[in-house]
């Protein structure tokens, strides 16, 4: 027979026992691979540059127990049923045989392996022949026990993985702290945000410097010159910071400032709420107030005005529990490279995932804040899976970042089509007490399934012209003149353009144009693609690394000047990414195309005027109004390009609603014009059929 109960003090020498007996089998805890690095070693590595390791990182960390926290949570697990555990046999919670035990601290989790991490989590049950001890193991890239200090997570997570350098060079770095209330989040993203604000301004200055020298070097082996920038290694990026809280579904901004603003019964100002939307370009952009930050000073006190400014009511775990999520996004712009995206580091201190029991002690506000609160956890877990599979599969894989306001905050780095390339630390909380074993458990197996292994080794892919991933080195050679000589060939063709028109005004004639002549590459393209680089190095080099490469490469002289140059160059990788970006796309869809027809009568039931998958429409009957919208295509093409498109179908129509009921449009209407026009994509219209 089933059953549950509460762990109590009584409890604790034979679960202390058994874990001893556990402990005692267990072989030393495996320690980290390799010492830790700081982030001036690691901008000195030869490698520094390159975009290296996985896209998403997955550490566990549990902390200290606090002073008096067990004796605590014993108390409030008393008649609260919090600490409930369950197991097969009889309920001995009530024997009241034993003496009760001092209520000291027994641990709920053992790091038995630092890297590749490992957390056992020590889940106790009860038989009828007393409490039990359960030990299951979760995976993660890293683990930190209760000693480990921020310095070894900070340099471990953020400085390994070269976040700061990612969002330095116009990609997208994102940390995110989850767990349950109190486990240490909040502890645990202040450190990690104090330290980035200190680290950011020191590799700015090591990118800026670097970038500003091979500009230098560039023009003083050459005739050019340049006046069209003045700047210091540390002016080249300007740094900008938005922080925002999301409350339930409201999201506020916590650098409006408090003064003048109203009070709310818990003491908290009342903040203006900020719509989350996609605009026109399909960006989410709120409209938050944004800083520039010009010291790593600035920046830190910033932070911590903002988040003074975050909300906290007591929850039964945590007396100062954090009930929103705080989104902190820093955005990077080279001043260098004015054309190239802004990188971001985005820091995400997640709302406390709860249980239903300690969210009971709440009033309805807080309920409908905490249910809510744990739908966007689950939307974020969807989305981290998703993404984590795509890292692993080439096949299509549907991100629903649109389902919740957290997940659509968080675009940039779900985004399957986006250019830039991102990182994603996710940081696992658990406490390290036993009676809170069953969230640590929810904890674990909620963040274990991100970890990836790396892609399976395969052998050199067949050339294709439109894939750099598959080229040798003499391709990569002969892409990079074509594209050098393309550009110059247009500045000369405009030039050109430029000098005949002012010849005609005067009404002078000027020589034609050979435009077949052969271009004098302004970059030597030998000593930019080196023996043994390819398509895929430079795939994987981010932009400023590739921009300070060509100028060290280039001839400058008064035409091609320095910023020239650093176009060209930002505009040849760009379309090197946006290439290895559409290769994707393309094989993505190619898997899904050759994936079997969908069974339709299977899929959808028999009826043939089923509703569609997903959405609210119900199939047009033959002879209705809307019948004559689909009349060139049969049902079964309808049902069958719903099939076909699968999630993308859901998540095309949502986006169409979404955007009718921005601009006040019939939402119905809006979804049958976004099935309509997906049908054309997938059939082709009455007249020009798809092949
Ligand atoms: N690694 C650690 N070492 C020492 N103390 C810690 C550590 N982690 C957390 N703490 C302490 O534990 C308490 C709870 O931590 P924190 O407030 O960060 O939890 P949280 O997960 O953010 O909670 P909530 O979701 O309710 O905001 C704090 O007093 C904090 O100082």
């Amino acid at each position: 027979m089933a059953s549950s109960a509460a762990l109590t003090t009584t409890h604790l020498p034979t679960l202390r026992a058994l874990l001893d007996e556990w402990s005692a089998k267990q072989p030393p805890a495996k320690a980290f691979a390799s010492p830790s690095q700081d982030i001036a070693s690691r901008l000195e590595d030869e490698k520094a540059g390159e975009v290296r390791g996985k896209d998403i990182i997955v550490a566990f960390r549990t902390r200290p127990p606090l002073p008096d926290e067990a004796a605590e949570k014993f108390h409030a697990s008393e008649d609260k049923e919090s600490a409930v555990v369950g197991g097969d046999g009889e309920d001995k919670a009530g024997d009241a045989a034993e003496e009760p035990a001092k209520a000291e601290f027994c641990s709920g989790v053992t790091a038995t392996s630092a890297e590749p991490g490992t957390f056992v989590a020590h889940v106790p049950g009860f038989k009828w022949s007393g409490p039990t001890l359960t030990h299951k193991s979760y995976e993660a890239d890293l683990a930190f026990g209760p000693t480990a200090a921020n310095d070894e997570l900070y340099q471990r997570t953020v400085v390994a993985n070269d976040m700061i350098p990612l969002a330095l060079s116009s990609g997208i770095a994102c940390i995110l702290a989850y767990g349950q209330t109190g486990s240490g989040k909040t502890y645990t993203m202040e450190a990690l945000e104090h330290r980035i604000a200190r680290d950011l301004f020191i590799a700015a200055k090591h990118v800026g410097a670097r970038l500003l020298q091979a500009e230098e070097q560039a023009k003083a082996s050459s005739a050019g010159t340049d006046s069209t920038e003045d700047l210091k290694p540390d002016t080249v990026f300007e740094f900008s910071v938005t922080f925002l809280e999301l409350l339930g579904k409201r999201a506020v901004d916590l650098l409006e400032p408090a003064d003048g603003l109203p009070i709310d019964a818990q003491g908290n100002a009342v903040r203006k709420e900020v719509p989350i939307h996609e605009d026109k370009n399909g960006d989410v952009r709120p409209r938050l107030i944004s800083r520039v930050v010009q010291s790593a000073e600035q920046l830190d006190e910033l932070i911590t005005t903002a988040l003074s400014h975050r909300r906290t009511s007591a929850t039964l775990r945590n007396a100062t529990s954090s009930r929103s999520h705080a989104v902190l996004t820093i955005r990077a712009t080279n001043k260098l490279l004015p054309f190239a995206e802004p990188g971001q580091l985005l820091l995400v201190d997640l709302a406390g995932s709860e249980r239903y029991e300690d969210s009971k002690a709440h009033d309805k506000q807080r309920m409908l804040e905490s249910r809510e609160n744990n739908n966007s956890l689950m939307s974020l877990k969807e989305c981290v899976r998703a993404k984590a599979k795509m890292a692993t599969e080439e096949g299509f894989v549907h991100i629903p970042w649109r389902s919740n306001k957290l997940t659509m905050l968080l675009k940039p780095i779900f985004d399957i089509e986006s250019r830039q390339p991102s990182k994603t630390l996710i940081i696992a909380h658990v406490s390290p007490h036993i009676q809170d074993t069953v969230h640590s458990v929810n904890t674990l197996s909620y963040a274990s399934p991100f970890k990836t292994s790396p892609p399976k080794p395969r052998g050199p892919a067949p050339y294709d012209a439109a894939d750099p991933r598959t080229w040798d080195h003499e391709q990569t050679v002969a892409w990079l003149t074509q594209e050098f000589t393309k550009r110059q060939r247009a500045r000369v063709v405009n030039a050109h353009k430029v000098r005949a028109e002012k010849a005609a005004k005067d009404g002078k004639k000027v020589k034609p144009l050979d435009d077949s002549a052969p271009v004098a590459l302004v970059v030597d393209i030998e000593k930019l693609c080196p023996r043994g680089m390819t398509g895929k190095h430079y795939g994987q080099l981010y932009t400023v690394d590739f921009v300070q490469r060509t100028l060290e490469a280039a001839r400058l002289d008064r035409e091609y000047t320095a910023s020239v140059v650093k176009n060209m160059a930002a505009e040849v990788v760009g379309t090197l990414y946006y290439l290895i970006l559409t290769a994707k796309t393309r094989k993505r869809r190619a898997v899904m195309q050759s994936r079997k027809v969908v069974n339709l009568e299977a899929a959808y039931g028999d009826t043939p005027y089923a509703t569609v998958p997903g959405t609210s429409i119900r199939m047009p009957e033959e002879g209705s109004p809307e019948h004559s919208m689909f009349a060139r295509w049969t049902n079964e093409q309808f049902l069958a390009a719903a099939a076909r498109h699968g999630p993308h179908w859901h998540e095309r129509l949502n986006a169409a609603v979404y955007t009718a009921r921005q601009q006040k449009k019939n939402t119905e209407r809006a979804e049958l014009d976004a099935c309509y026009k997906m049908m054309e994509e997938e059939y082709g219209t009455a007249d020009t059929p798809a092949a």
